[in-house]
C-alpha cells in the first residue's frame, strides 16, 4: 500500500528490509528513487534525529558513480527516511549466495568499483563503517564490465554511524558486522578509513573463497580471530592478488592501502585474471555434519548461535529484521585477556577440493594415517639397519592450524 513520506516522496513498495528499517520503492518530484524509512524506535529517538539533521550535509554530498547517492533527508513526524537512488538490479549478498564464489576477474572488478567509491568518501571526510556484501548493489542497467559484472556501488553510508548514538556505544561497545570488523574498532580505537579499507579485503576474499578468512562460530570468537590470527591463503590465488590481500588485511592500520590506491592496484590485475575460473576452494561448512572442534572451543556449550555461519545479533537491541541476514552485533569491547585466546587459531583455513579440514574427522584420520605410514616406513628402516627398535613418529604437528609465515529493486521490466 502506498504511503506520503514528508511532502514530496510517495513509498509504493518494498524492496526490502534491513535491521534498521525497510527500503521501499518510491516516487519523488524527479522520478524514481528508493526511500529507506528508518525504524518508529529509531525515529522517536530525539538523539538521533538530531544526529541525522546534522549529517545532512556529509550524506548529501557524496556524488560518485560507485556510491549510492543519498538526495533527501525527510524528518516528518514518526518518519525519518533517506531518499537516494534507485539501483535496478541486486545486492551483492544475492549474488553472492546464488553463485557461491565469483571468478577473480568478476570479484576484482566489483571490489575495484567499491574502492573508488570509498576513495571519493574519504576525500570527504566520510567513513562508511559498515563495508559488506549486502550493503554493495549490482546496477543491472549499467553496462557490463570486467568478467561479465554489472557497476557496483556502495550503499548505506553514514547510516552506521548516525545509529551508533554516543549513548548506546560509548568506549564499551562495537557496533558493526563481526567478520568485517577491523581489529582496531576491537580493540576500542575509532574508527577511521581504514576500517573500511579491511572490510573490503575480506569482502574481496569473501567473494573468491565462498566465505569470509575469520567468520564462522560465536561473535566473540570471530572478534578474537580479527585481532590474534593471520589470514591463510587461498589455494590457486594470484600471488600480486594475495598479496594486496593480506596488505589490506593488515593488523596495522598504517599497512593498509589506501582506497584510491587499492582500487588502481585492482584494475592493474584485470587483465591478467580474466578468463581463470572461480578458484578450487573448498567451503568450511562442507564437512558441517563433522564435529567442529573450532566452535566447540569458542562457543558457550549451549549458545544456539554457535553453528551460525555469521555470528550476529541485530545492530539495535530488539532489532529484527525479516530478512534471514543478520547481520550486526552490538557488544562489549573485549578485555586484552580474552582477546589474546588460545593458542590454536580457530579460523576456517581454506583447502584445495578435496583436502580435509584441519580438525575434522576426516582430517584426524588422514592424520593418523600419516603416523603409521611414517611408524611402518621407520619400522622398515630400522629393521633394515639390524637395529631392532621401534621408534614411534609423533604426528602432533599434523593437527597444528596451517599459518601464514609470510605475513603474520528489481530490474526494469
Ligand atoms: N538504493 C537502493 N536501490 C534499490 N534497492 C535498494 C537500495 N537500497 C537498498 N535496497 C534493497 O533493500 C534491501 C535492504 O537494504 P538495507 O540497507 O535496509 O538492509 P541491508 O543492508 O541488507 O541490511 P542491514 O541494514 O541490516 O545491514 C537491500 O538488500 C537491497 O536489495
Amino acid at each position: 500500500m502506498a504511503r506520503k513520506i514528508g511532502s514530496r516522496y510517495t513509498a509504493n513498495q518494498i524492496l526490502g528490509r534491513g535491521s534498521a528499517g525497510t527500503v521501499w520503492l518510491g516516487e519523488g518530484p524527479e522520478g524514481p528513487v528508493a526511500i529507506k524509512l528508518l525504524r518508529e524506535d529509531l525515529a522517536s529517538d530525539q538523539e538521533l534525529v538530531g544526529r541525522f539533521v546534522q549529517e545532512r550535509t556529509a550524506l548529501l554530498g557524496l556524488d560518485h558513480p560507485h556510491v549510492v547517492s543519498v538526495r533527501d533527508l525527510v524528518v516528518d513526524g514518526n518518519d525519518l527516511a533517506l531518499v537516494m537512488d534507485l539501483v535496478r538490479g541486486t545486492d551483492l549478498r544475492t549474488r553472492l549466495d546464488r553463485e557461491r564464489r565469483l571468478a577473480p576477474e568478476a570479484a576484482v572488478a566489483i571490489v575495484a568499483d567499491v574502492a573508488d567509491g570509498l576513495a571519493a568518501a574519504h576525500a570527504a571526510g566520510v567513513v562508511h563503517r559498515d563495508v559488506k556484501p549486502e550493503n554493495v548493489l549490482l546496477d543491472m542497467q549499467g553496462p557490463l564490465g570486467p568478467g561479465g559484472s554489472h557497476p557496483a556501488l556502495l550503499t548505506d553510508f553514514g547510516v552506521a554511524k548516525l545509529i551508533d548514538s554516543p549513548r548506546r556505544t560509548r568506549a564499551t561497545k562495537i557496533i558493526g558486522t563481526p567478520d568485517y570488523l577491523a581489529p582496531e574498532i576491537i580493540e576500542g580505537l575509532p574508527p577511521r578509513a581504514a576500517v573500511d579499507i579491511y572490510a573490503l579485503a575480506t569482502v574481496l576474499y569473501e567473494l573468491l573463497a565462498g566465505f569470509t578468512p575469520f567468520g564462522g562460530g560465536h561473535p566473540g570468537a570471530v572478534l578474537r580471530r580479527h585481532v590474534t590470527e593471520t589470514v591463510v591463503p587461498l589455494p590457486g590465488i594470484p600471488e600480486e592478488l594475495w598479496q594486496l590481500i593480506v596488505q589490506c588485511l593488515a593488523k596495522a592500520p598504517a599497512s593498509r592501502l589506501r582506497a584510491s590506491e587499492l582500487g588502481a592496484r585492482l584494475r592493474e590485475q584485470l587483465p591478467l585474471l580474466a578468463g581463470m575460473p572461480p578458484l578450487d576452494v573448498d567451503s568450511p561448512d562442507s564437512e558441517a555434519a563433522e564435529p567442529d572442534e573450532a566452535y566447540e572451543e569458542t562457543a558457550e556449550p549451549s549458545a544456539p548461535v554457535a553453528r551460525q555461519r555469521r555470528g550476529a545479533v541485530p545492530l539495535v537491541p530488539g532489532a529484527a529484521p525479516d530478512s534471514n541476514r543478520d547481520t550486526h552485533t552490538s557488544m562489549r569491547v573485549p578485555a586484552p585477556d580474552e582477546l589474546a585466546g588460545g593458542a590454536r587459531g580457530t579460523a576456517r583455513a581454506p583447502r584445495a577440493t578435496g583436502a580435509p579440514r584441519p580438525g575434522s574427522a576426516r582430517h584426524r584420520a588422514s592424520a593418523r594415517r600419516r603416523r603409521i605410514t611414517l611408524g611402518v616406513a621407520g619400522a622398515v628402516l630400522v629393521a633394515a639397519i639390524g637395529v631392532g627398535t621401534w621408534i614411534a613418529v609423533s604426528g602432533d604437528d599434523a593437527d597444528a592450524t596451517p599459518q601464514d609465515t609470510k605475513n603474520s529493486a528489481p530490474a526494469s521490466p
